[in-house]
């Protein structure tokens, strides 16, 4: 799927007809094309408010449908039921919180990107426009290399954690079925009210950017050379103020020589 070009469709079809069209490759009935893909995200009673619950929209497949207890019952978001056809590939983003992917039937390949890597993959909002991470077109996206790229396939009954903020694409490899499972491992209060899918940015991080934008708005009373300098300068502090690499490196990762990431609050340096 193409979200730059938008080469997708929403559109209503009985369960049973869906399914069918899901899992043949050529169809008599179809909307575009007679090998167009198809692919069910579930969601709430309400669509624009409510995230989608297994247990109220499937009830009769959630009595199937058990994870291990990774988290807390109040912590607990939302549980997606995905179908796709076999082919289909949804585009790299990340999700703010924290994720199971199971997969029911069928296969999945999945391809993960480090928080680390953001800029490394030109992001529009959570998704990244290199739409094609296999080929990618190196003149329009030269620092795509420079994401390091870890890579697995889902078969039936396996469980892949996804972080959050952590970037995925998925490529159906058959037609296939399964169910993903957002829980807050934040305090519920750092999240989006109305977020129904899982994928706005936290209450903080949004306010942050708003005032980055106000910022950048008052440099430019400025001319260029005076704005190039303090922009300079800014992302300097910004750097020292919330990269890991630089200030928040705990004393344990100093030990270990880890520099990976830890989910911790440093205190304003
Ligand atoms: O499995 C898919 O098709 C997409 C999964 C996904 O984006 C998620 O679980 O957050
Ligand atoms: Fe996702």
């Amino acid at each position: 799927m193409d979200f730059l070009h938008k080469n997708f469709v929403y559109k209503t079809l009985q369960f049973k007809e869906f399914v069918k069209r899901a899992s043949e490759d050529k169809h008599t009935d179809f909307f575009l094309c007679e090998d167009e893909s198809y692919y069910l995200r579930s969601l709430g009673e309400d669509v624009r408010k409510e995230p989608a619950d297994l247990s109220k929209q499937f009830p009769d497949l959630a009595e199937d449908f058990h994870i291990p207890h990774f988290f807390e019952a109040d912590q607990f978001f939302s549980s997606v039921f995905r179908i796709s056809s076999c082919g289909l590939q949804l585009w790299t983003h990340y999700d703010v919180m924290d994720n199971l992917l199971a997969q029911v039937t069928g296969m999945k390949r999945v391809v993960l990107y480090s928080p680390q890597d953001a800029l490394h993959l030109y992001l529009s909002g959570d998704k990244s426009e290199v739409l094609d991470i296999d080929v990618p077109d190196l003149k329009r996206f030269p620092e795509f290399v420079k994401a390091k790229r870890y890579e697995c396939v889902l078969e039936p009954g396996d469980v892949l954690f996804i972080p959050a903020l952590w970037f995925h694409n998925t490529t159906a490899l058959l037609f296939g079925v399964g169910v993903n499972v957002f829980w807050r491992h934040l305090p519920a209060d750092s999240y989006d009210k109305k977020d129904p899918y899982g994928n706005k940015d936290p209450a903080a991080a949004t306010r942050a950017l708003q005032v980055l934008e106000r910022a950048l708005h008052i440099l430019d009373e400025l001319p260029a050379d005076y704005r190039d300098f303090y922009g300079r300068r800014m992302i300097q502090r910004i750097q020292k103020r919330t990269f890991y690499a630089d200030t928040s490196v705990t004393k344990t990762q100093e030990d270990s020589g880890s520099t990976s990431p830890t989910r911790q609050f440093t205190k304003p340096g």
